[in-house]
């Protein structure tokens, strides 16, 4: 089975370079003043450029106005839009229809009702991406490089799309896909030497890693442009 992955939070050309070559099927770009992965519209312009025909460009965004998406889309041009702040329903609807993109919505885990609740969303967006819930005191929503309990998705009906995400590493990577049977993982953090500095070589491995265990990381040739799932 192939799985995907998207490698997030990029803010130089040597990161996007080492996730494009190694096969990641997704670069997602924060824009969000307080991350230290943010980058502003202009950058993930140039940054997202090698990516047409390789991989998809995600934007993503905490609870933005349609002032903000207009201007990212624009100028950007993303593949995908990420909402990973409080957006109901009704604004990742409303998102979709403005815009035409698909919509990855972000659902914070820590339990079972929290699935649940994710689950919601499976109507309106095309992917679900399931992270952990921010620990206590931290100004991200994502980014926080903290798991949540994976045995929760471990009987989740296997037509449900979603992204698993939340703390994955290389060293943790096999034992998360063999727990929730995932087939598309997103990874920030664990491929970082510092917060929100991305290194090349972890980002090379970790690609690698997917693809040996025998999970078989999809090339960039497999993920077309405008190709989502
Ligand atoms: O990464 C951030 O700084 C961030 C800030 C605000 C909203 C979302 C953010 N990240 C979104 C992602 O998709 C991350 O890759 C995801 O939360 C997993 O991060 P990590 O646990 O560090 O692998």
């Amino acid at each position: 089975m192939d799985i995907q992955v998207k490698i997030c939070g990029l803010s130089d050309d040597t990161a996007v370079r080492a996730a494009l070559d190694g096969g990641a099927s997704h670069i997602g770009f924060i824009f969000f003043p307080p991350s230290p992965r943010h980058v502003s519209i202009e950058a993930a312009r140039a940054l997202r450029a090698p990516a047409r025909g390789r991989a998809l460009a995600v934007a993503v965004t905490v609870d933005a106005d349609d002032a903000q998406l207009d201007e990212i889309v624009s100028v950007m041009e993303p593949d995908v839009l990420q909402l990973h702040g409080k957006e109901g329903p009704e604004r990742v609807r409303a998102v979709k229809a403005r815009y035409g993109l698909p919509v990855i919505k972000a659902c914070s885990i820590r339990d079972a009702g929290d699935v649940d609740a994710a689950l919601a969303y499976r109507s309106v967006a095309d992917r679900l991406l399931l992270d952990a819930k921010a620990p206590a005191g931290s100004k991200l929503p994502g980014g926080n490089g903290v798991s949540f309990d994976w045995g929760l998705l471990a009987t989740l009906d296997e037509g449900v799309d979603y992204m698993l995400s939340g703390g994955i590493t290389i060293g943790n990577v096999d034992n998360a896909l063999s727990v929730t049977h995932a087939r598309a993982l997103d990874v920030s953090s664990g491929v970082e030497s510092a917060p929100g500095v991305k290194d090349a070589q972890l980002i090379s491995q970790f690609l690698r890693t997917v693809d040996e265990r025998g999970h078989g990381a999809r090339s960039p040739a497999e993920v077309g442009q405008g190709s989502f799932s």
